[in-house]
This record gives structure tokens, sequence and C-alpha cells, in this order.
């Protein structure tokens, strides 16, 4: 009698338990959104927000989108936060990445957090106001012409000929470190006709402090992560100083570079402002590139490698059609502009890749007033972060989205479904020029070697700005034994005629992505 008694007494509190779960504390949380309130979610304590758990996750091995996927799951797709004392609120769907990047209504612009400011400098592109920015935009844009692409790419193949032809019987390469130093020496040749062996060592090193400190909490004391991103700034403007001062001394006009071609045109314009980047615009701007462009290109070659590694079906497929390319043009020494338009598929796995990896995870946008996104009222000065990451890997958009298929793009992709290089009015500059890099990459290595990824940890590095993996991709390579790969040349017939209009567009800066 006694223990029945217990047992409907625990049955009556857990009813009343559920009951109230049910009906008193969820409907405060469904009212929430009933009345189009503000988003969900926590900001955590006073000043300092949830900046505490939003480092924690970027140095742990989950990496800093942890953050973010946590907070997903418990508040829904969008909700807010506050780092660094700025609420930010993240959103994942099409129509808001639409309204926010598109920016028809002119309520929203880039800013970046006052620390980061600092490290890239207030004149960098990042950091600009809508008109300083279209000026820079402008002026920088004329740089990454067709025929720039074309001498770039020549230069990125042949230091990525001689990368590779190191990798036979070297035991375990990191495919990310080699990827890191091609893109590296390749982006400072083509910026400023940098290539002097220790002057490119001490300028990586300090380019890795910045990029480490921009993460880190703006604590200016001897020690910190980001004092000593500030005193590396400090070394890479110097540095950036003398080579400009050097470049006007010998007026060496025969040198195109970016630097140079930049400094050209302020003699032309001369006394005329509205033209004219003063020498710290150009300098913030070359350091904006190189952290733009290196860790982000070479961390999708590393991913790229990575997910071919792990699926043999697609890596059969891009070989044969890679194999056909090198057998019809045997005796061309480096890859043009041309050649790499002649690979719809590989176009194809570079954008699955990119779409996996999502190396840039978000897109910030500040709000410039009051607004309504996804039912939620947005407040002035509030972050507003396009999810691209969730956006990716979302199943109404994409069939099966954790599945490395690049056949999913033989058809066009939903409008604001890939967000890789962002979408408007600041569109990655870099865009083509990093296609270009991947592609290349991925002909030499494919039809060079066979290789077995050792290591399938797919860890993020910690302090990394951009996603990168831990592990950089160790690979054991071997060279290719081209017989074995004879029923994958026959496999070609079956694959789709390529679409060579398709790949050009890839290729075509001013063609936006679909
Ligand atoms: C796979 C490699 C790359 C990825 C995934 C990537 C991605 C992005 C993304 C998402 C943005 C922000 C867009 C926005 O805020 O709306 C961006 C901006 C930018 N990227 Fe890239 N990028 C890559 C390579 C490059 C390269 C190689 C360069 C230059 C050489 C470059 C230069 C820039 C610049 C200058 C901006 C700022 C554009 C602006 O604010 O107007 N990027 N990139």
């Amino acid at each position: 009698m006694h223990s029945s008694l217990c047992f409907y007494g625990v049955l009556l509190l857990g009813a009343l338990l559920f009951l109230y779960r049910q009906f008193v504390k969820k409907p405060r949380y469904h009212n929430q959104i009933a009345k189009a309130d503000i988003p969900p979610g926590s900001c955590g304590l006073p000043l300092i927000g949830e900046t505490v758990q939003f480092l924690a996750a970027v140095s742990s091995g989950r990496g800093f989108y942890d953050f973010i996927r946590a907070r997903r799951l418990r508040y829904g797709n969008c909700f807010k936060t506050n780092i660094f004392g700025v609420t930010q609120v993240f959103v994942s769907s099409t129509e808001s990445a639409k309204t926010i990047l598109i920016n028809e209504s002119g309520k929203f612009t880039k800013r970046y957090i006052k620390s980061i400011a600092e490290l890239v400098g207030d004149q960098s592109l990042l950091c600009a106001s809508h008109e300083h920015h279209k000026l820079i935009r402008s002026r920088l844009a004329k740089l990454f012409s067709t025929s720039s692409i074309s001498i770039f790419i020549k230069h990125f193949d042949e230091l990525t000929v001689k990368s590779l032809g190191t990798w036979e019987n070297a035991g375990t390469i990191t495919v990310l470190d080699q990827a890191l130093e091609i893109t590296f020496k390749a982006m400072c040749k083509m910026l400023m006709s940098l290539e002097d062996g220790q002057k490119l060592n001490m300028l990586q090193e300090d380019i890795t402090h910045v990029c480490e400190a921009m993460l880190a909490f703006p604590l200016k004391f001897p020690g910190t992560r980001f004092y000593k991103g500030l005193k590396a700034r400090k070394r890479i403007m110097s540095t950036l100083d003398l080579i400009i001062t050097e470049k006007r001394r010998c007026s060496q006009r025969n040198q195109q570079d970016f630097l140079q071609c930049l400094l050209i045109e302020d003699e032309k314009a001369g006394s005329d402002e509205a033209y004219r980047l003063t020498d710290t615009e150009i300098k913030d701007n070359i350091l904006t590139m190189i952290i733009a462009g290196q860790d982000t290109t070479a961390s999708a070659i590393a991913w790229m490698v990575k997910y071919l590694g792990e699926n043999q079906d697609v890596l059969d497929t891009l070989r044969a059609e890679q194999l056909q390319l090198a057998e019809k043009n045997p005796l061309r020494p480096f890859l043009t502009l041309e050649d790499l338009t002649e690979m719809p598929y590989a176009s194809k796995v570079v954008k699955e890749s990119l779409r996996m990896a999502s190396i840039v995870s978000w897109i910030p946008r500040l709000a410039l007033q009051d607004c309504e996104i996804e039912g939620f009222k947005m407040k002035k000065g509030w972050n507003i972060n396009v999810d691209a990451r969730s956006i990716h890997l979302d199943h109404n958009l994409y069939n099966d989205p954790n599945k490395f298929d690049p056949s999913r793009f033989n058809d066009d992709s939903k409008p604001y479904s890939f967000l890789a290089f962002g979408m408007g009015a600041r569109t990655c500059l870099g865009m083509n020029m990093a296609k270009a890099m991947m592609l290349a990459f991925l002909h030499r290595l494919i039809t060079t070697y066979k290789w077995k990824v050792i290591d399938s940890d797919s860890s993020i590095k910690k302090w990394a700005l951009f996603s990168r993996l831990k592990s950089g991709c160790p690979v054991h390579a071997k060279t290719l034994d081209k017989k074995c790969f004879f029923p994958s040349v026959r496999a070609i017939r079956h694959l789709k005629k390529p679409n060579f209009a398709a790949a050009k567009e890839t290729i075509n800066h001013t063609t936006p992505i679909k």
C-alpha cells in the first residue's frame, strides 16, 4: 500500500513537472517569437557577454564554429549573443542572406570590431565605410584583371610543380603546409615582387601573429597574443615602407606587380585626391590581401585533398578528366588560363569543397537602422552575421548535404545558397584567383600522384581565423602509374560533354556565382 502511494506520488509529481514545463516555461519562449520580439539567446555577463565561451571554443579542437552550432541547436536558426561587448545575431536563411548581403535597403554595412581594424589597419578594404570602400575597391579591382590572373597562374603553377617534385618518397607530406608556402610565395610575388627567402620567412611569421591576434582578447600588454599581433603589424608596415621607397627610387616600371601598379596610378593622378590612394591605404590593403588570400586558399586546398582522398569515385572521374587534358597538351610547360576553363568537373570539385569546408563560416554586417529579419526585431548597432556554414549544410537546400558530391552542381544551385565568397558589393575580390589556384593545384596533384590521407581527423586548428584543418591533411604520395588508370580514362567517355562555357564562367570575375 505504502509503496503504491509512493509510486502514484512520483507519477503525479512527474506529471505536474511536465505540465509546468509545457505551459509555464515554454510559452515564455514561444511568446517571444509570436510577438516578433528580439531574437532568442543569451547576452551573457555585463560588458564581456559570452566572450569567454567564444574564446573557449576558439582555443579548443572543436573550433570557433562550435560556439555558433551549440546556440543554433538551443535557440533555433536566428539567435543573439554578445561577443567582445557587441550584440551579435546569427541568421541562416537564404532570404536573410539576400536581404543583408545584397542590401538594397541600404540598412547594412560592413564593420569589423575595433581590435581587427587595429590589426589590418583602418584604411583596409575590410574596415572602410561605404563611400571609402567604393573608392578603394574600384582601385584594387583593376588589379584582378584576366591578364594579371594569367601571369599569376603561370607563376603559381611553377611553384606548385617545384613543390610537388619533392613529394615522392618524402614520407608524410602535410598538404596545408605545402599549400601555405606556395600561396604565400605566389601572392608576395604578385603583390610586390618579393622573392627573397629570408624576407619572406620573416613576413610570413609576422602575418601569422597578426592572424592569431584577430580572434584574441584585445589586451595590449606585453606577452599577450593581441600585443604580439600589433608588434608584428608594425614590422610589416616598416617592411612595406621600405619596399615602397625602393620602388619609387628605382621606378621599376617593368615589374608589373600590384604595388607597382598602384604607385604608377597614384603618380598619374597627381594631386587629385579623389583618385589617389595614400601610402597608408596602399599598405593596409596589401596586408589585407595577403591575409584574405593566403590562409583561405591554402585551407581550401587542404580540405579539397582530404575530401578527394575519402571519395574514390569522385577522384576517378576527376583524374580521367585531368589526364585527358594533360595528354592534350603534353609539351606545354605551364598551365594557362585557357587550360583552367577546360576543367568542368574539376570546377565542380572546387565548388563542392568550398561548400563543405565553408572556409569563412559567417559573413558579418552592421545594422544601420532598426529592422526586422526572420520575424525578429534587429536593433541599430547590432552585428548581423549570415551563417554561411549553416546555409551550406541545410537539408532543404542541398540533398544529403554532408556527402561530398560535386555532381550536385550539374544543376544550378538555389539562389543565395552558395556563399563561400560572399555576395553583393563586398563579394570576395580574389574569388577567381582563388579558384584558379585550386584548379591548378588539383591538376598537378592528380596527374602526378595518387595519395592516401593518413589522418582522418576533421578537427579545426585552434586560434585559426578561418576553418583550417588541425591535422593539415597529412598524406603519403606515390607517383602515378598511369597504366592503373586506363579504366578511368575510359570512364571519361561516360562523362557529360565538357561544358566549356560553364567552366569559363567560373573564372570570369565579372560573372556572379550562381
Ligand atoms: C578559397 C579562398 C577564399 C575564400 C573562401 C574567400 C572568401 C571571402 C569572403 C567570404 C569574403 C567576405 C565577403 C563579404 O564580406 O561579403 C572575402 C572578402 C575578400 N577577399 Fe576573399 N576569399 C578567398 C580568397 C581570396 C584571395 C586569393 C584574395 C586576394 C588575393 C582575396 C581577397 C579578398 C578581399 C580583398 C576581400 C574584401 C572584399 C571587400 O570587402 O570588398 N580573397 N573573401
